[in-house]
Order: C-alpha cells, then sequence, then structure tokens
C-alpha cells in the first residue's frame, strides 16, 4: 500500500519536485508515494482522481495546496490542516435561502477527514467553490451561512473521491491570501508554496 499526494498545479509542489528530484509529469510513481497533479478546480480532480484512486493501491491520500483564508488572525504564509470541507455552492438557492444538495435529497455536500495521523498543525474548516470568492456581499453570505476559515477549489473533491473508495485522506492547505475582493498583488503565493513544500517534505521524510 502507499501514499498519494495529491495536488492542483505542479507549481503547488515545486520544491517537493526538486528535493525528491522528481522527474517532469502529472503522474509520478517513486518509491515511497506517488504523486498526482489534477488541474485546477472540482471536476479536474473528482476526474483525475476517479482514473488513478485504486483502493487496493493508496492506504492514504495527501491533498497539498494553498487556500484563500477568511480569518485575519491567521497570518498568510501559515499551514492549516483541513479536516472539514464542503461544497459550498452545491444546491439550490431558494429566495434568501440556500437548500444543500442534502436538503433536496440527492447526496452529501459536507466531508470531514476522519484520520487519526498525528499532525503538528492548527485543524480548520475549509469551503470548496468553483468560482473564487471576491465580492463583499458574497463572501459575508458564504461566511453567515458555512462560518470557514479556508475556502480552495479542490478539497471536498479530494474528501469526496476518498470516501468513495474508503481511503484515509489528508488535506494541508497553506494561506496565500484573505478572500476579499480580488487584489492579487496583496497574495503572498511565494510565501505560502515555500511552507507548504518545508512541511510536505519533512512529513514524507519522517513516514519513510
Ligand atoms: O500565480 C502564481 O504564481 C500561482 C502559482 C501557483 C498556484 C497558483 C494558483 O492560483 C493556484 C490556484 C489554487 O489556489 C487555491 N486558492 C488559493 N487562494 C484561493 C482562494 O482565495 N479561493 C479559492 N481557491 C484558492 C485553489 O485551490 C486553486 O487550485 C498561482
Amino acid at each position: 500500500m502507499k501514499t498519494l499526494i495529491v495536488a492542483a498545479t505542479k507549481a503547488e509542489l515545486t520544491f517537493f519536485y526538486q528535493h525528491f528530484n522528481l522527474p517532469e509529469g502529472d503522474f509520478i510513481e517513486a518509491k515511497n508515494f506517488d504523486l498526482l497533479i489534477t488541474g485546477v478546480g472540482m471536476v479536474a480532480t473528482a476526474f483525475s482522481l476517479g482514473k488513478h484512486l485504486k483502493a487496493s493501491k493508496y492506504n492514504l491520500v495527501l491533498n497539498f495546496g494553498i487556500a484563500g483564508c477568511f480569518d485575519r488572525t491567521i497570518e498568510l504564509g501559515s499551514l492549516l490542516n483541513i479536516t472539514e470541507d464542503v461544497f459550498a455552492e452545491l444546491g439550490a438557492e431558494n429566495g434568501d435561502d440556500f437548500l444543500t444538495i442534502t436538503d433536496l435529497g440527492f447526496g452529501e455536500n459536507h466531508f470531514h477527514s476522519k484520520s487519526n495521523i498525528k499532525i503538528d498543525l492548527p485543524k480548520a474548516k475549509s469551503v470548496t467553490v468553483n468560482c473564487v470568492s471576491g465580492n463583499g456581499k458574497s463572501i459575508d453570505k458564504l461566511v453567515k451561512r458555512l462560518n470557514p476559515t479556508t475556502e480552495s477549489m479542490e478539497g471536498a473533491s479530494v474528501f469526496y473521491a476518498c470516501k468513495q473508495e474508503h481511503i484515509d485522506c489528508l488535506q494541508i492547505r497553506s494561506i496565500s491570501n484573505y478572500v476579499e475582493p480580488r487584489n492579487k498583488e496583496k497574495w503572498k503565493i511565494g510565501l505560502a508554496i515555500k511552507n507548504l513544500n518545508d512541511w510536505a517534505i519533512a512529513f514524507i521524510t519522517d513516514m519513510n
């Protein structure tokens, strides 16, 4: 049994590739782990994991990526262990209310990491979106409805696929920006990626 490392973009694992001297490519089979680059977003992630997840092959999926943060007391570049993730937009508007797909009777939109692996990071709840939040009103509505700490475009897809295949799953996110009306100049992508990669390298090294 092996660990599968999953990220949306190769750029988010730049230093990890360098450290382990990995070849270019979106699916890499190394000695102690496999690595899958899915592409950005929940659709690409679900499709890619659907192709690569075999319950008998992996005992752990590790989802690494950067994320936006709703909580301004958390510094950019901080790392969080996302233990709860919600498909925020999956459902139906009902006037001013929102009905989840669970309310509609069509399944689940809310997932938890049930892993017992000890992680030395604060736990947090995230939302997964198709559209990065960048409008004050919709951000306020999202916070009021779901009270998330972070936002990504893939997390809940990874939890969903792992639940379908009964595979243990962890999601580690590094904060690159605050969720606010879009201003990419304020994003600290380089810092977030460096901290994420340092943690990922140490974690995988310790694991083996
Ligand atoms: O511009 C760059 O240099 C660059 C390098 C690596 C990655 C990126 C991305 O934009 C990755 C997209 C990835 O980031 C997640 N993300 C980050 N902030 C947010 C957010 O505020 N709301 C939702 N998602 C966010 C997301 O999971 C994307 O997959 C750029």
